[in-house]
């Protein structure tokens, strides 16, 4: 039977990366993403510009909407301060168990809570299922349609505080515009663009990084 490109690029990743590192594991995800089959990984160029905000704002706790096959999960996860959470959220079931696998591979299970659903659902019930108060982080990468009802739920099941930082990929390409168009004309969000590229492409893309003034 035939394979599926999740799965090709888990096998690149056991083929080609050091289990328990990382950075192995990001580079041979994008080496295969490159060189082999394009995959929606929000990439290295793109992937910099999420390093730069997860060492800035040393999350105690973060949420990322969209796992996908794990590559920002491991990226971020990589980058936690000690006993950091990051919960990932993922409605297709194929997606997880890719995602699990690479998580594994690169050895940040322990910091990592994979979640398998609709954010819709699963968002009104972070605080009673996974303890959580607020989320300093939010990474948001799921279906760009759900990019603004998910905000706002978000903002209604007090899930942010002063200060929480949302991180918003593919702004551009695909596009959010309702999402771009809330946080950057709405008083409760202090927004700015960080221009890049669609991953492995020339398209233009960008990270809309959004703070919550409370
Ligand atoms: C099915 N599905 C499960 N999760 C999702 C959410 N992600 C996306 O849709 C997504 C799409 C693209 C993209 C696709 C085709 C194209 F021509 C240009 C861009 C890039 C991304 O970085 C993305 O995150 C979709
Ligand atoms: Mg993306």
């Amino acid at each position: 039977t035939q394979s599926t490109r999740p799965q090709r690029l888990l096998g690149a990743v056991q083929k080609n990366a050091t289990r328990g590192h990382p950075r192995s594991v990001i580079q041979a995800i994008d080496h295969f993403c490159r060189n082999k089959e394009w995959a929606m990984n929000v990439g290295d160029e793109k992937g910099c510009i999420l390093d730069s905000v997860v060492s800035e704002v040393s999350p105690a706790t973060v949420l990322e909407l969209g796992t996908y096959c794990g590559y920002s999960t491991v990226r971020i996860a990589s980058r936690l301060p000690p006993h950091a959470k990051l919960i990932t959220l993922e409605f297709n079931p194929e997606f997880a168990v890719i995602a699990r696998q690479v998580i594994a591979w690169a050895g940040v299970e322990d910091k990592v809570q994979l979640v398998e659903g609709a954010s819709g659902d699963w968002i009104p019930r972070m605080k009673e299922q996974f303890g959580v108060k607020t989320f300093d982080l939010v990474f948001l990468d799921h279906w760009k349609d759900r990019y603004l009802p998910d905000t706002k739920l978000m903002e209604e099941c007090g899930l942010l505080r002063k200060g929480s930082i949302l991180l918003a990929d593919n702004v551009i390409c695909p596009g959010t515009p309702d999402y771009l168009e809330y946080v950057r004309n709405s008083p409760r969000y202090e927004s700015q663009y960080f221009k890049s590229h669609l991953e492995y492409t020339k398209v233009e893309d960008g990270l809309e990084k959004s703070v919550f003034l409370g």
